[in-house]
């Protein structure tokens, strides 16, 4: 910015010449920022607890409607899984700091390690990042999975920010929602099994299963529909869990040193890419099998 600055020529003539003004502004804004900026102090901290694994879960909003306007299978759709699974998978590659992830129906968990500093551990701001990010992945990716099926609207998923202080309560909650999967799929699966192949209405089929336990229903599908639960497909049972992988990879690289013919030369390199499990997370066998994803609890 420049203004007119007026001095005197030899001769008396008089002219201007131009001179920056800039600093003018910047103090005036500099005292209007200065004015307006308590407001700044209404923002609350949110700063996630030091040395806690920080758990962001996902939720699908309505998917009870999403999934019926949408034409789901039921009671499991590959292709709603699948772009869940996709979706949870490009969150992990885009946002830093996310070592395990699981998923089931129209929800999934985001774990960051706990010495993640991520955003300086703002619940909000990772919340948010995770719930974008999974969203947008959803429908830029919808047309991969559902084919010939149009997405009518746009989806929504709500967020919320868990913490927990030790391995054994992420490994609780990991369980809890494994847990929660098998209930609600061997519900389902009963349920839709006495509609689609028994010829009940849902209400009906809703009244039998009414105080049901899960023996009375595996002995329903096994005695009347000769179907052994146990050897559903596992991502209905289990959900799926991402963990990163490690993978050696060797490719041919040209080198070529100075006044030297090119050689070709085999390389060895390790990359990483999130692997999908389809697996028990409750019992121990997960953890001992993959033992760098929990990190020491005396750390
Ligand atoms: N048919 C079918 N429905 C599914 C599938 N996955 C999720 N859903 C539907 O999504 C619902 C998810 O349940 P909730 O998250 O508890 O309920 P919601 O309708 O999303 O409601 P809010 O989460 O409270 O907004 C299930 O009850 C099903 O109706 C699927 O693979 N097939
Ligand atoms: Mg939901
Ligand atoms: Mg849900």
């Amino acid at each position: 910015m420049f203004g007119p600055v007026p001095c005197r020529l030899p001769g008396g003539i008089k002219t201007c010449i131009l001179r920056p003004v800039a600093c003018v502004f910047t103090s005036s804004s500099r005292m209007a920022k200065s004015k307006f900026e308590y407001v700044r102090n209404f923002e609350t901290d949110d700063t996630c607890l030091k040395n806690c694994y920080i758990v962001v879960r996902l939720d699908g909003r309505n998917f009870h409607k999403f999934a019926e306007q949408h034409n789901f299978m039921k009671p499991n759709d590959d292709r709603a899984l699948g772009l869940m699974t996709c979706s949870a998978r490009s969150v992990m590659e885009d946002l830093d700091d996310i070592i395990i992830s699981y998923g089931q129906s129209d929800e999934f968990s985001f774990v960051f390690k706990r010495t993640s500093n991520w955003f300086k551990r703002r619940a909000s701001k990772l919340m948010t990042h995770v719930a974008s990010q999974f969203s947008s992945s959803y429908v830029f990716y919808w047309r991969d999975y559902f084919r010939d099926q149009p997405l009518l609207y746009p989806p929504g998923f709500d967020g919320r920010v868990v913490l927990y202080p030790t391995n054994r309560n992420l490994r609780d909650y990991l369980s809890w929602r494994q847990a929660d999967c098998h209930v609600n799929n061997l519900y389902n699966t009963v349920f839709w099994t006495l509609v689609q192949k028994g010829g009940l209405t849902t209400t009906q089929a809703e009244d039998r299963l009414k105080g049901t336990l899960a023996a009375d229903k595996n002995e329903i599908l096994f005695s009347e529909f000769d179907i052994n639960y146990n050897k559903e497909p596992l991502v209905h049972r289990k959900g799926t869990t991402l963990i990163w992988e490690k993978l050696e990879e060797t490719v041919t690289k040209s080198v070529k040193l100075p006044n030297e013919a090119g050689e070709e030369v085999l390389v060895t390199r390790t990359r990483r890419r999130v692997g999908a499990h389809h697996c028990d997370v409750i019992g121990n066998q997960f953890w001992e099998e993959h033992p760098n994803i929990l990190e020491d609890d005396n750390c």
